[in-house]
């Protein structure tokens, strides 16, 4: 899946300077991320819909526009799909799977995941709140 959206993420940065009349991505830039962040919002508003209404097929048309427009908006805001990869896999090594660390250290899960085992024991921020050191 990560090549599908590097190779998007590489046309529609050709794209960017491409003529808005005939280019949708080179439109959206000429607009700007308002719209860029109105079109994504609007995507995954489809995508919620048709998962509601459990049409398969059109969540998955409507995801792909959904990550269509979600590159615009990498592309937009400076961000490269690597960035992405490298904060998912950091995510991962923390906690073995993709999500975002437990707001409070109390929630970390009592046995680490295999790839933290094998490395030194890493200490869990609390978050925003995360007591200075004395
Ligand atoms: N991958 C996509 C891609 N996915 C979705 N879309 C368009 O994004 C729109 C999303 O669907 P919507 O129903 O929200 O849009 P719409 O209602 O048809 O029209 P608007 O309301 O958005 O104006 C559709 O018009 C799709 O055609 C895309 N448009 C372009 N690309 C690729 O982006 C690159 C640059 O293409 P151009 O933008 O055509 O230069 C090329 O590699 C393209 O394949």
């Amino acid at each position: 899946m990560s090549d599908s959206l590097e190779r998007l993420y590489l046309a529609v940065l050709a794209a960017r300077d491409l003529d808005p009349a005939t280019s949708r991505t080179a439109r959206l830039f000429q607009r700007g991320p308002s719209k860029m962040a109105k079109k994504l919002a609007e995507e995954a508003i489809e995508v919620v819909i048709d998962a509601v209404n459990g049409d398969a097929k059109a969540v998955v048309r409507e995801s792909a526009d959904l990550l269509y427009n979600l590159t615009v908006l990498w592309a937009s805001a400076g961000v490269r799909p690597e960035d992405v990869w490298r904060e998912m896999s950091r995510r991962e090594d923390m906690l073995g799977i993709a999500e975002k660390l437990p707001k409070s250290a109390m929630k970390l899960p009592k046995v680490a995941s295999p790839r933290i085992s094998a490395r030194r024991p890493i200490a869990a921020l609390e978050g925003r709140g995360a007591r200075k050191r004395h």
